[in-house]
């Protein structure tokens, strides 16, 4: 590339997510500690991250499992000094609204015998068609040690899986599964249930973030110990940002004259913070919160060609933990002490109130646990719609307390999927087109680097960083 010239002065990030928090991360890394770096959060650091509490104990409620092969939120935790905890374990069902069509065994061989015996060999099939997915996604790491940048979701997801990903992007998952021979048993009992319960989604959804949603069913799935949410209050403060509670309510491209006396094009962003009313100037903006329906309530305000709006729907879940004693007899003849199932999915048939119902762990692990009443967990719920005390009732014997966390959670998925573009205006960056592709943690992390990268090589004027072809290829024999 080029040499590069002065770093800019100021940047600002809006939003301080997973996907603001590793831009912010990862901008100090390129542009260096010269940089002024603001985030703007109106809410909480941390975004879809957060927690719950029940009985003094914090609980995930929002993005709460981590895939083994997710390694930037791996690198995150190991570089910040933080501490994985397990996510995944016990028994898992499968609910139709009458019967439990499937239900694991704790016997790994029973478990295969079963799974051989329901669905003959379609669920290794399933295994292998998620890991040449995932393998190939796993390219991004690569070219992005190499600083290689995108300027949009769709030229990344070419440069890792070429016209196959696109197709996953344009195809649902139904389709793609059915023409490669997976039964409509198998879909509607095993993959229906795991899009339901990560996505409140159908198996219309596109095949892409359908590979997604069943590497989130892998097994070796983790979660930050104390919440993984501190991963982004740890990266703001590894990337020294300086934190502005407050809500951007404008941006606008303005002409200033600086102090070295050139006038130069700068964005001001203007903010409430209370009752006040503030802005100031940058050379370059992120944007790390999802614009559609105006969920983030920012106006980009006189700029030429006007900035789209982006109409695409996001899906609203709500959280909700119980802390009860499940009637188990809902789901299964068997006697309450024999259930032995620790999360029930549901099928896409049945016009059931709820998306899934599990048992859930706090986020560290009890120093003084509280004698617990036998038969009493702390369950979480996912459902489309805040359930009422009559519709809680229906699947608990008693329960002693319920919180609920109302969330916009991610993209109605339909495809063919277009993502919303990277590079909104010369030096504004859009972090979360991502998410139609695939809303998870990491893919927020691999935006967040991408863009910080993306920035810093327009800044630099190195088109040779920027939507390189061949990358596998020529990265191949490199280490
Ligand atoms: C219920 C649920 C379960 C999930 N489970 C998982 C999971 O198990 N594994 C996984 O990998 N992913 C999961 N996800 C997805 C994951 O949580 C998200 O993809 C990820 O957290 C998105 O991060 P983000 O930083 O891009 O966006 P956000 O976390 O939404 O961050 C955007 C931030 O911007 C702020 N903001 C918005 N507008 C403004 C404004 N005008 N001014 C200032 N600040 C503003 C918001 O307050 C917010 O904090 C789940 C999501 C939900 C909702
Ligand atoms: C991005 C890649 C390659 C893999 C991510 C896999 C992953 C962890 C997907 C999960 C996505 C998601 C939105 C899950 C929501 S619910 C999670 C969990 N089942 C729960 O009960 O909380």
């Amino acid at each position: 590339g080029a040499e590069p010239r002065a770093p800019p002065d100021k940047i600002a990030i809006i939003g301080a997510g997973i996907g603001g928090t590793s831009s912010a991360y990862y901008l100090r890394q390129k542009f260096g500690k010269d940089v002024k770096i603001d985030l703007f959060e109106r809410e909480e650091v941390g975004g879809r991250l957060a927690t719950l509490k029940v009985e003094g104990q914090d609980y995930e409620a929002g993005g709460s499992v981590i895939h083994p092969l997710n390694l930037h939120m791996k690198r995150f935790v190991k570089d910040l000094g933080l501490s994985t905890v397990p996510a995944s374990g016990g028994l898992v069902g499968v609910y139709n609204g009458e019967t439990l069509v499937f239900e694991e065994s704790s016997w790994f061989i029973i478990n295969m015998i079963k799974l051989v015996w329901h669905y003959g060999f379609q669920t290794l099939r399933m295994h292998m068609w998620v890991e040449d997915v995932l393998d190939k996604f796993m390219r991004i790491y690569r070219y992005q040690s190499h600083d290689y940048a995108f300027s949009s979701v769709e030229k990344l997801l070419h440069a890792v899986g070429g016209d196959d990903f696109l197709g996953l992007l344009n195809h649902t998952l139904r389709e793609t599964l059915q023409k490669a021979g997976f039964s409509e048993k198998f879909l509607n009992e095993m993959v229906a249930p795991i899009m339901k319960v990560n996505y409140g989604q159908s198996i219309d959804l596109s095949a892409f973030v359908g590979a997604v949603s069943m590497a989130g069913a892998d097994s070796g799935l983790w979660a930050v110990e104390g919440g993984n949410k501190v991963v982004c209050s740890r990266l703001l403060k590894a990337s020294k940002g300086n934190l502005i509670s407050g809500s951007v309510i404008f941006i606008e491209e303005r002409t200033r004259t600086k102090l070295t006396g050139n006038p130069t094009k700068m964005y001001e962003v203007v903010y409430q913070t209370g009752s006040e009313t503030l802005s100031d100037f940058y050379d370059i903006v992120l944007v790390a919160t999802p614009l559609n329906q105006n969920m983030s309530n920012i106006t980009f305000l006189n700029f030429d060609p006007p900035i789209e709006e982006f109409d695409q729907f996001y899906k609203q879940i709500v959280t909700t933990l119980i802390k009860g004693e499940l009637n188990s007899t809902v789901f299964s003849s068997r006697a309450k002490d024999k259930f032995g199932l620790s999360t029930v999915l549901v099928t896409d048939s049945s016009d059931l109130f709820i998306n899934s119902l599990g048992i859930v762990s706090p986020v560290r692990e009890e120093e003084h646990p509280l004698p617990s009443t036998a038969g009493t967990y702390v369950w979480k719920i996912f459902s489309p719609d805040v359930l009422s005390k009559r519709q809680i009732m229906q699947y608990f014997l008693s329960y002693d307390y319920a919180v609920k966390k109302t969330w916009h959670a991610y993209p109605l998925y339909k495809p063919p999927q277009k993502c919303p573009p990277i590079i909104l205006h010369d030096r504004l960056y859009y972090v979360n087109g991502i998410e139609f592709a695939a809303s998870a943690m990491e893919m927020s992390a691999v935006a967040g680097y991408n863009a910080a990268l993306l920035a810093y090589h327009r800044w630099n004027g190195n088109t040779d960083m920027i939507d390189q072809d061949g990358l596998y290829e020529k990265l191949k024999t490199e280490l």
